[in-house]
């Protein structure tokens, strides 16, 4: 399992490298990894376990931030209405995932965004593409071609990000960090 000694933090060149595709069938290790990064996100966001294992909870976690260099991630975006029992709104490891096409109109979480491999607050919104068609593999190797907005594409975008070397704060504006351009949408 992993834990937060293992996640890589900003200054390692790793999370700034192009991550490399990854090959069908997965290897062992390959499942292994695309396992623990899902296991890392549940346990991280279920509060007893987080606690005892003194996890920072996450909503995603991309394969250079445990030092892989590989196109994998773990997304699970939780329901957050309580009515939904539990059906997370998105979850799933995305293999070699590919923004295929992109909406104009531009999205931000009001909060911002955090990132496990970021050890400090950076204030300010993180503009992103309001709605996403995204391409992927999953751990069977099965393509899937969906489209994604509001939170989960949010989250996808900052995944997809790490394994192209970007970090969140890469796209937050140096002069005005909490910059409002009119058609953007603010997601809470
Ligand atoms: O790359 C994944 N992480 O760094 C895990 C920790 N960050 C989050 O869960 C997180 C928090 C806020 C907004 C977004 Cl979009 C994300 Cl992703
Ligand atoms: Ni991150």
């Amino acid at each position: 399992m992993f834990l937060m000694d293992d996640i890589v933090r900003d200054g390692d060149p790793v999370l700034r490298q192009e991550a490399k595709k990854v090959k069908f069938p997965l290897s062992a290790d390959d499942k292994k990894l695309a396992h623990n990064l899902m296991e890392y996100l549940e346990v991280s966001q279920n509060p007893e376990l987080c606690e005892k294992y003194k996890l920072r909870a996450g909503v995603g976690l991309a394969a250079p931030q445990v030092g892989v260099s590989k196109m994998m991630a773990s997304v699970l975006v939780p329901n957050d209405d309580e009515n939904e029992k539990g059906k997370p709104l998105f979850k799933d490891v995305i293999i070699n995932p590919v923004i295929v096409s992109n909406s104009v109109q531009r999205g931000a979480l009001t909060e911002g965004e955090g990132c496990l491999s970021v050890d400090r607050d950076v204030p300010g919104y993180v503009p992103r593409s309001a709605r996403i068609t995204l391409k992927y593999q999953d751990v069977d190797g099965n393509e899937h071609k969906i489209r994604l907005k509001n939170y989960p594409a949010i989250v996808c975008q900052h995944e997809i990000d790490h394994l192209h070397g970007i970090l969140f704060y890469d796209h937050i504006n140096k002069d005005n960090p909490f910059k409002r351009d009119d058609d953007e949408v603010f997601i809470y």
